[in-house]
């Protein structure tokens, strides 16, 4: 039996640094990793990197609707491909939900189905709070309500930024053991340890916050660093709360070799990291935005704007 765990928490909540710290200890280097993003791009893959045993699998769209059974399907022909020797021989399966999923038909899925229960045992299901937006988002987020809801465990993240929203996690699941850790620094020991579970979850209907939309941009040319600059400062003055997350692996102008990391969730921006090097060949810039009723062409239109005045301001000066 494979013991599959489920990583889940809300738009930014810190699942892929976390991912991405508990593939670096050598106990759990043997895991293969299931990421579902809600944007069209898969950038997590590239950002989880992963070790020579250890194995991540991506999929975009909305893990807990549409491509349900595709995880039921890609946990089978994971183990299939195992069996064979074409994967590393993983020891466990960590999946990372998107920041929008509703885990209970997750779960549902991975409790009943024959084949999948034949070979693979659910562990249980961590859930990520960010300490300084969690509260926010669990007022406002069914996604986020059920995350905390269906927990056997909680990680508050961030606990560098704001004291942990104790009260509101405690309305929503009172027993679940919860513990906070910096940069994803938990034991992972602890964070997947089996947990009871019981034998009949309800088949519950997934629940969405209405109208988010995933805006991708993708960018041939590298971006100065001060367009980018002012073109995030021109998003967060124009959507305000309504943008819930921004991230990208991006090309700066000034150092197009090694992809700049972007992230942002509501108002913070996270201070910029570097990859050593492109993950792959395709080295354009590719930044996904979701966000409630932000008008489909508004982000890429404003980036071109600021852009040319940029280069405007610049050649003016030579
Ligand atoms: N200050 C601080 N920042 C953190 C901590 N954990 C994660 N972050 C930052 O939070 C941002 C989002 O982290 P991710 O790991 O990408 O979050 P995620 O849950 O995978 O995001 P989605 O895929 O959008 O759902 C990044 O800039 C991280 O560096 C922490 O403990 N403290």
């Amino acid at each position: 039996m494979i013991p599959v765990s489920v990583v889940t928490g809300f738009l930014g909540a810190g699942k892929s640094t976390l991912l991405r710290r508990v593939l670096r200890d050598p106990a759990w280097a043997d895991s293969a990793v299931i990421v579902n993003e809600f944007g069209e791009i898969p950038l997590d893959h590239d950002l989880i990197a992963a070790s020579e045993e250890s194995f991540v699998s991506a999929s975009t769209g909305c893990l807990c609707c549409v491509v349900r059974d595709d995880l039921t399907r890609t946990l089978l022909d994971l183990l299939r491909r195992r069996e064979a020797g074409e994967v590393p021989r993983y020891e466990r399966v960590l999946i990372e939900t998107s920041g929008l999923a509703d885990p209970a038909p997750i779960l549902h899925a991975l409790m009943t189905d024959e084949a999948l229960a034949a070979t693979h045992a659910l562990q249980g299901v961590a859930t990520l709070v960010d300490a300084l937006h969690g509260e926010a988002a669990l007022a406002r987020h069914p996604e986020a309500q059920r995350q905390v809801m269906l927990a056997d465990r909680i990680l508050v993240t961030k606990p560098d930024l704001a004291p942990a929203p104790e009260a509101a996690i405690r309305a929503l699941n009172p027993a679940a053991p919860l513990r906070a850790a910096e940069q994803g620094a938990a034991e992972p020991a602890w964070l997947f340890a089996p947990a009871p579970r019981p034998a009949d979850l309800p088949d519950w209907a997934a629940r969405h916050t209405a109208g988010l939309t995933s805006i991708v941009i993708e960018r041939e040319a590298p971006i100065p660093a001060l367009a980018l600059t002012l073109w995030m400062q021109g998003l967060a003055e124009h959507a305000g709360p309504r943008l819930l997350r921004l991230k990208g692996l991006v090309a700066l102008a000034e150092d197009p070799a090694r992809p700049a990391v972007l992230h942002a969730i509501q108002h913070m921006v996270h201070p910029l990291e570097w990859l050593d090097r492109w993950p792959g060949a395709d080295r354009r810039s590719r930044i996904v935005l979701i966000g409630e009723r932000i008008p489909r062409h508004f982000p890429a239109r404003l980036l071109a704007a600021v852009e040319a005045e940029v280069a405007e301001a610049s050649a003016g000066r030579r």
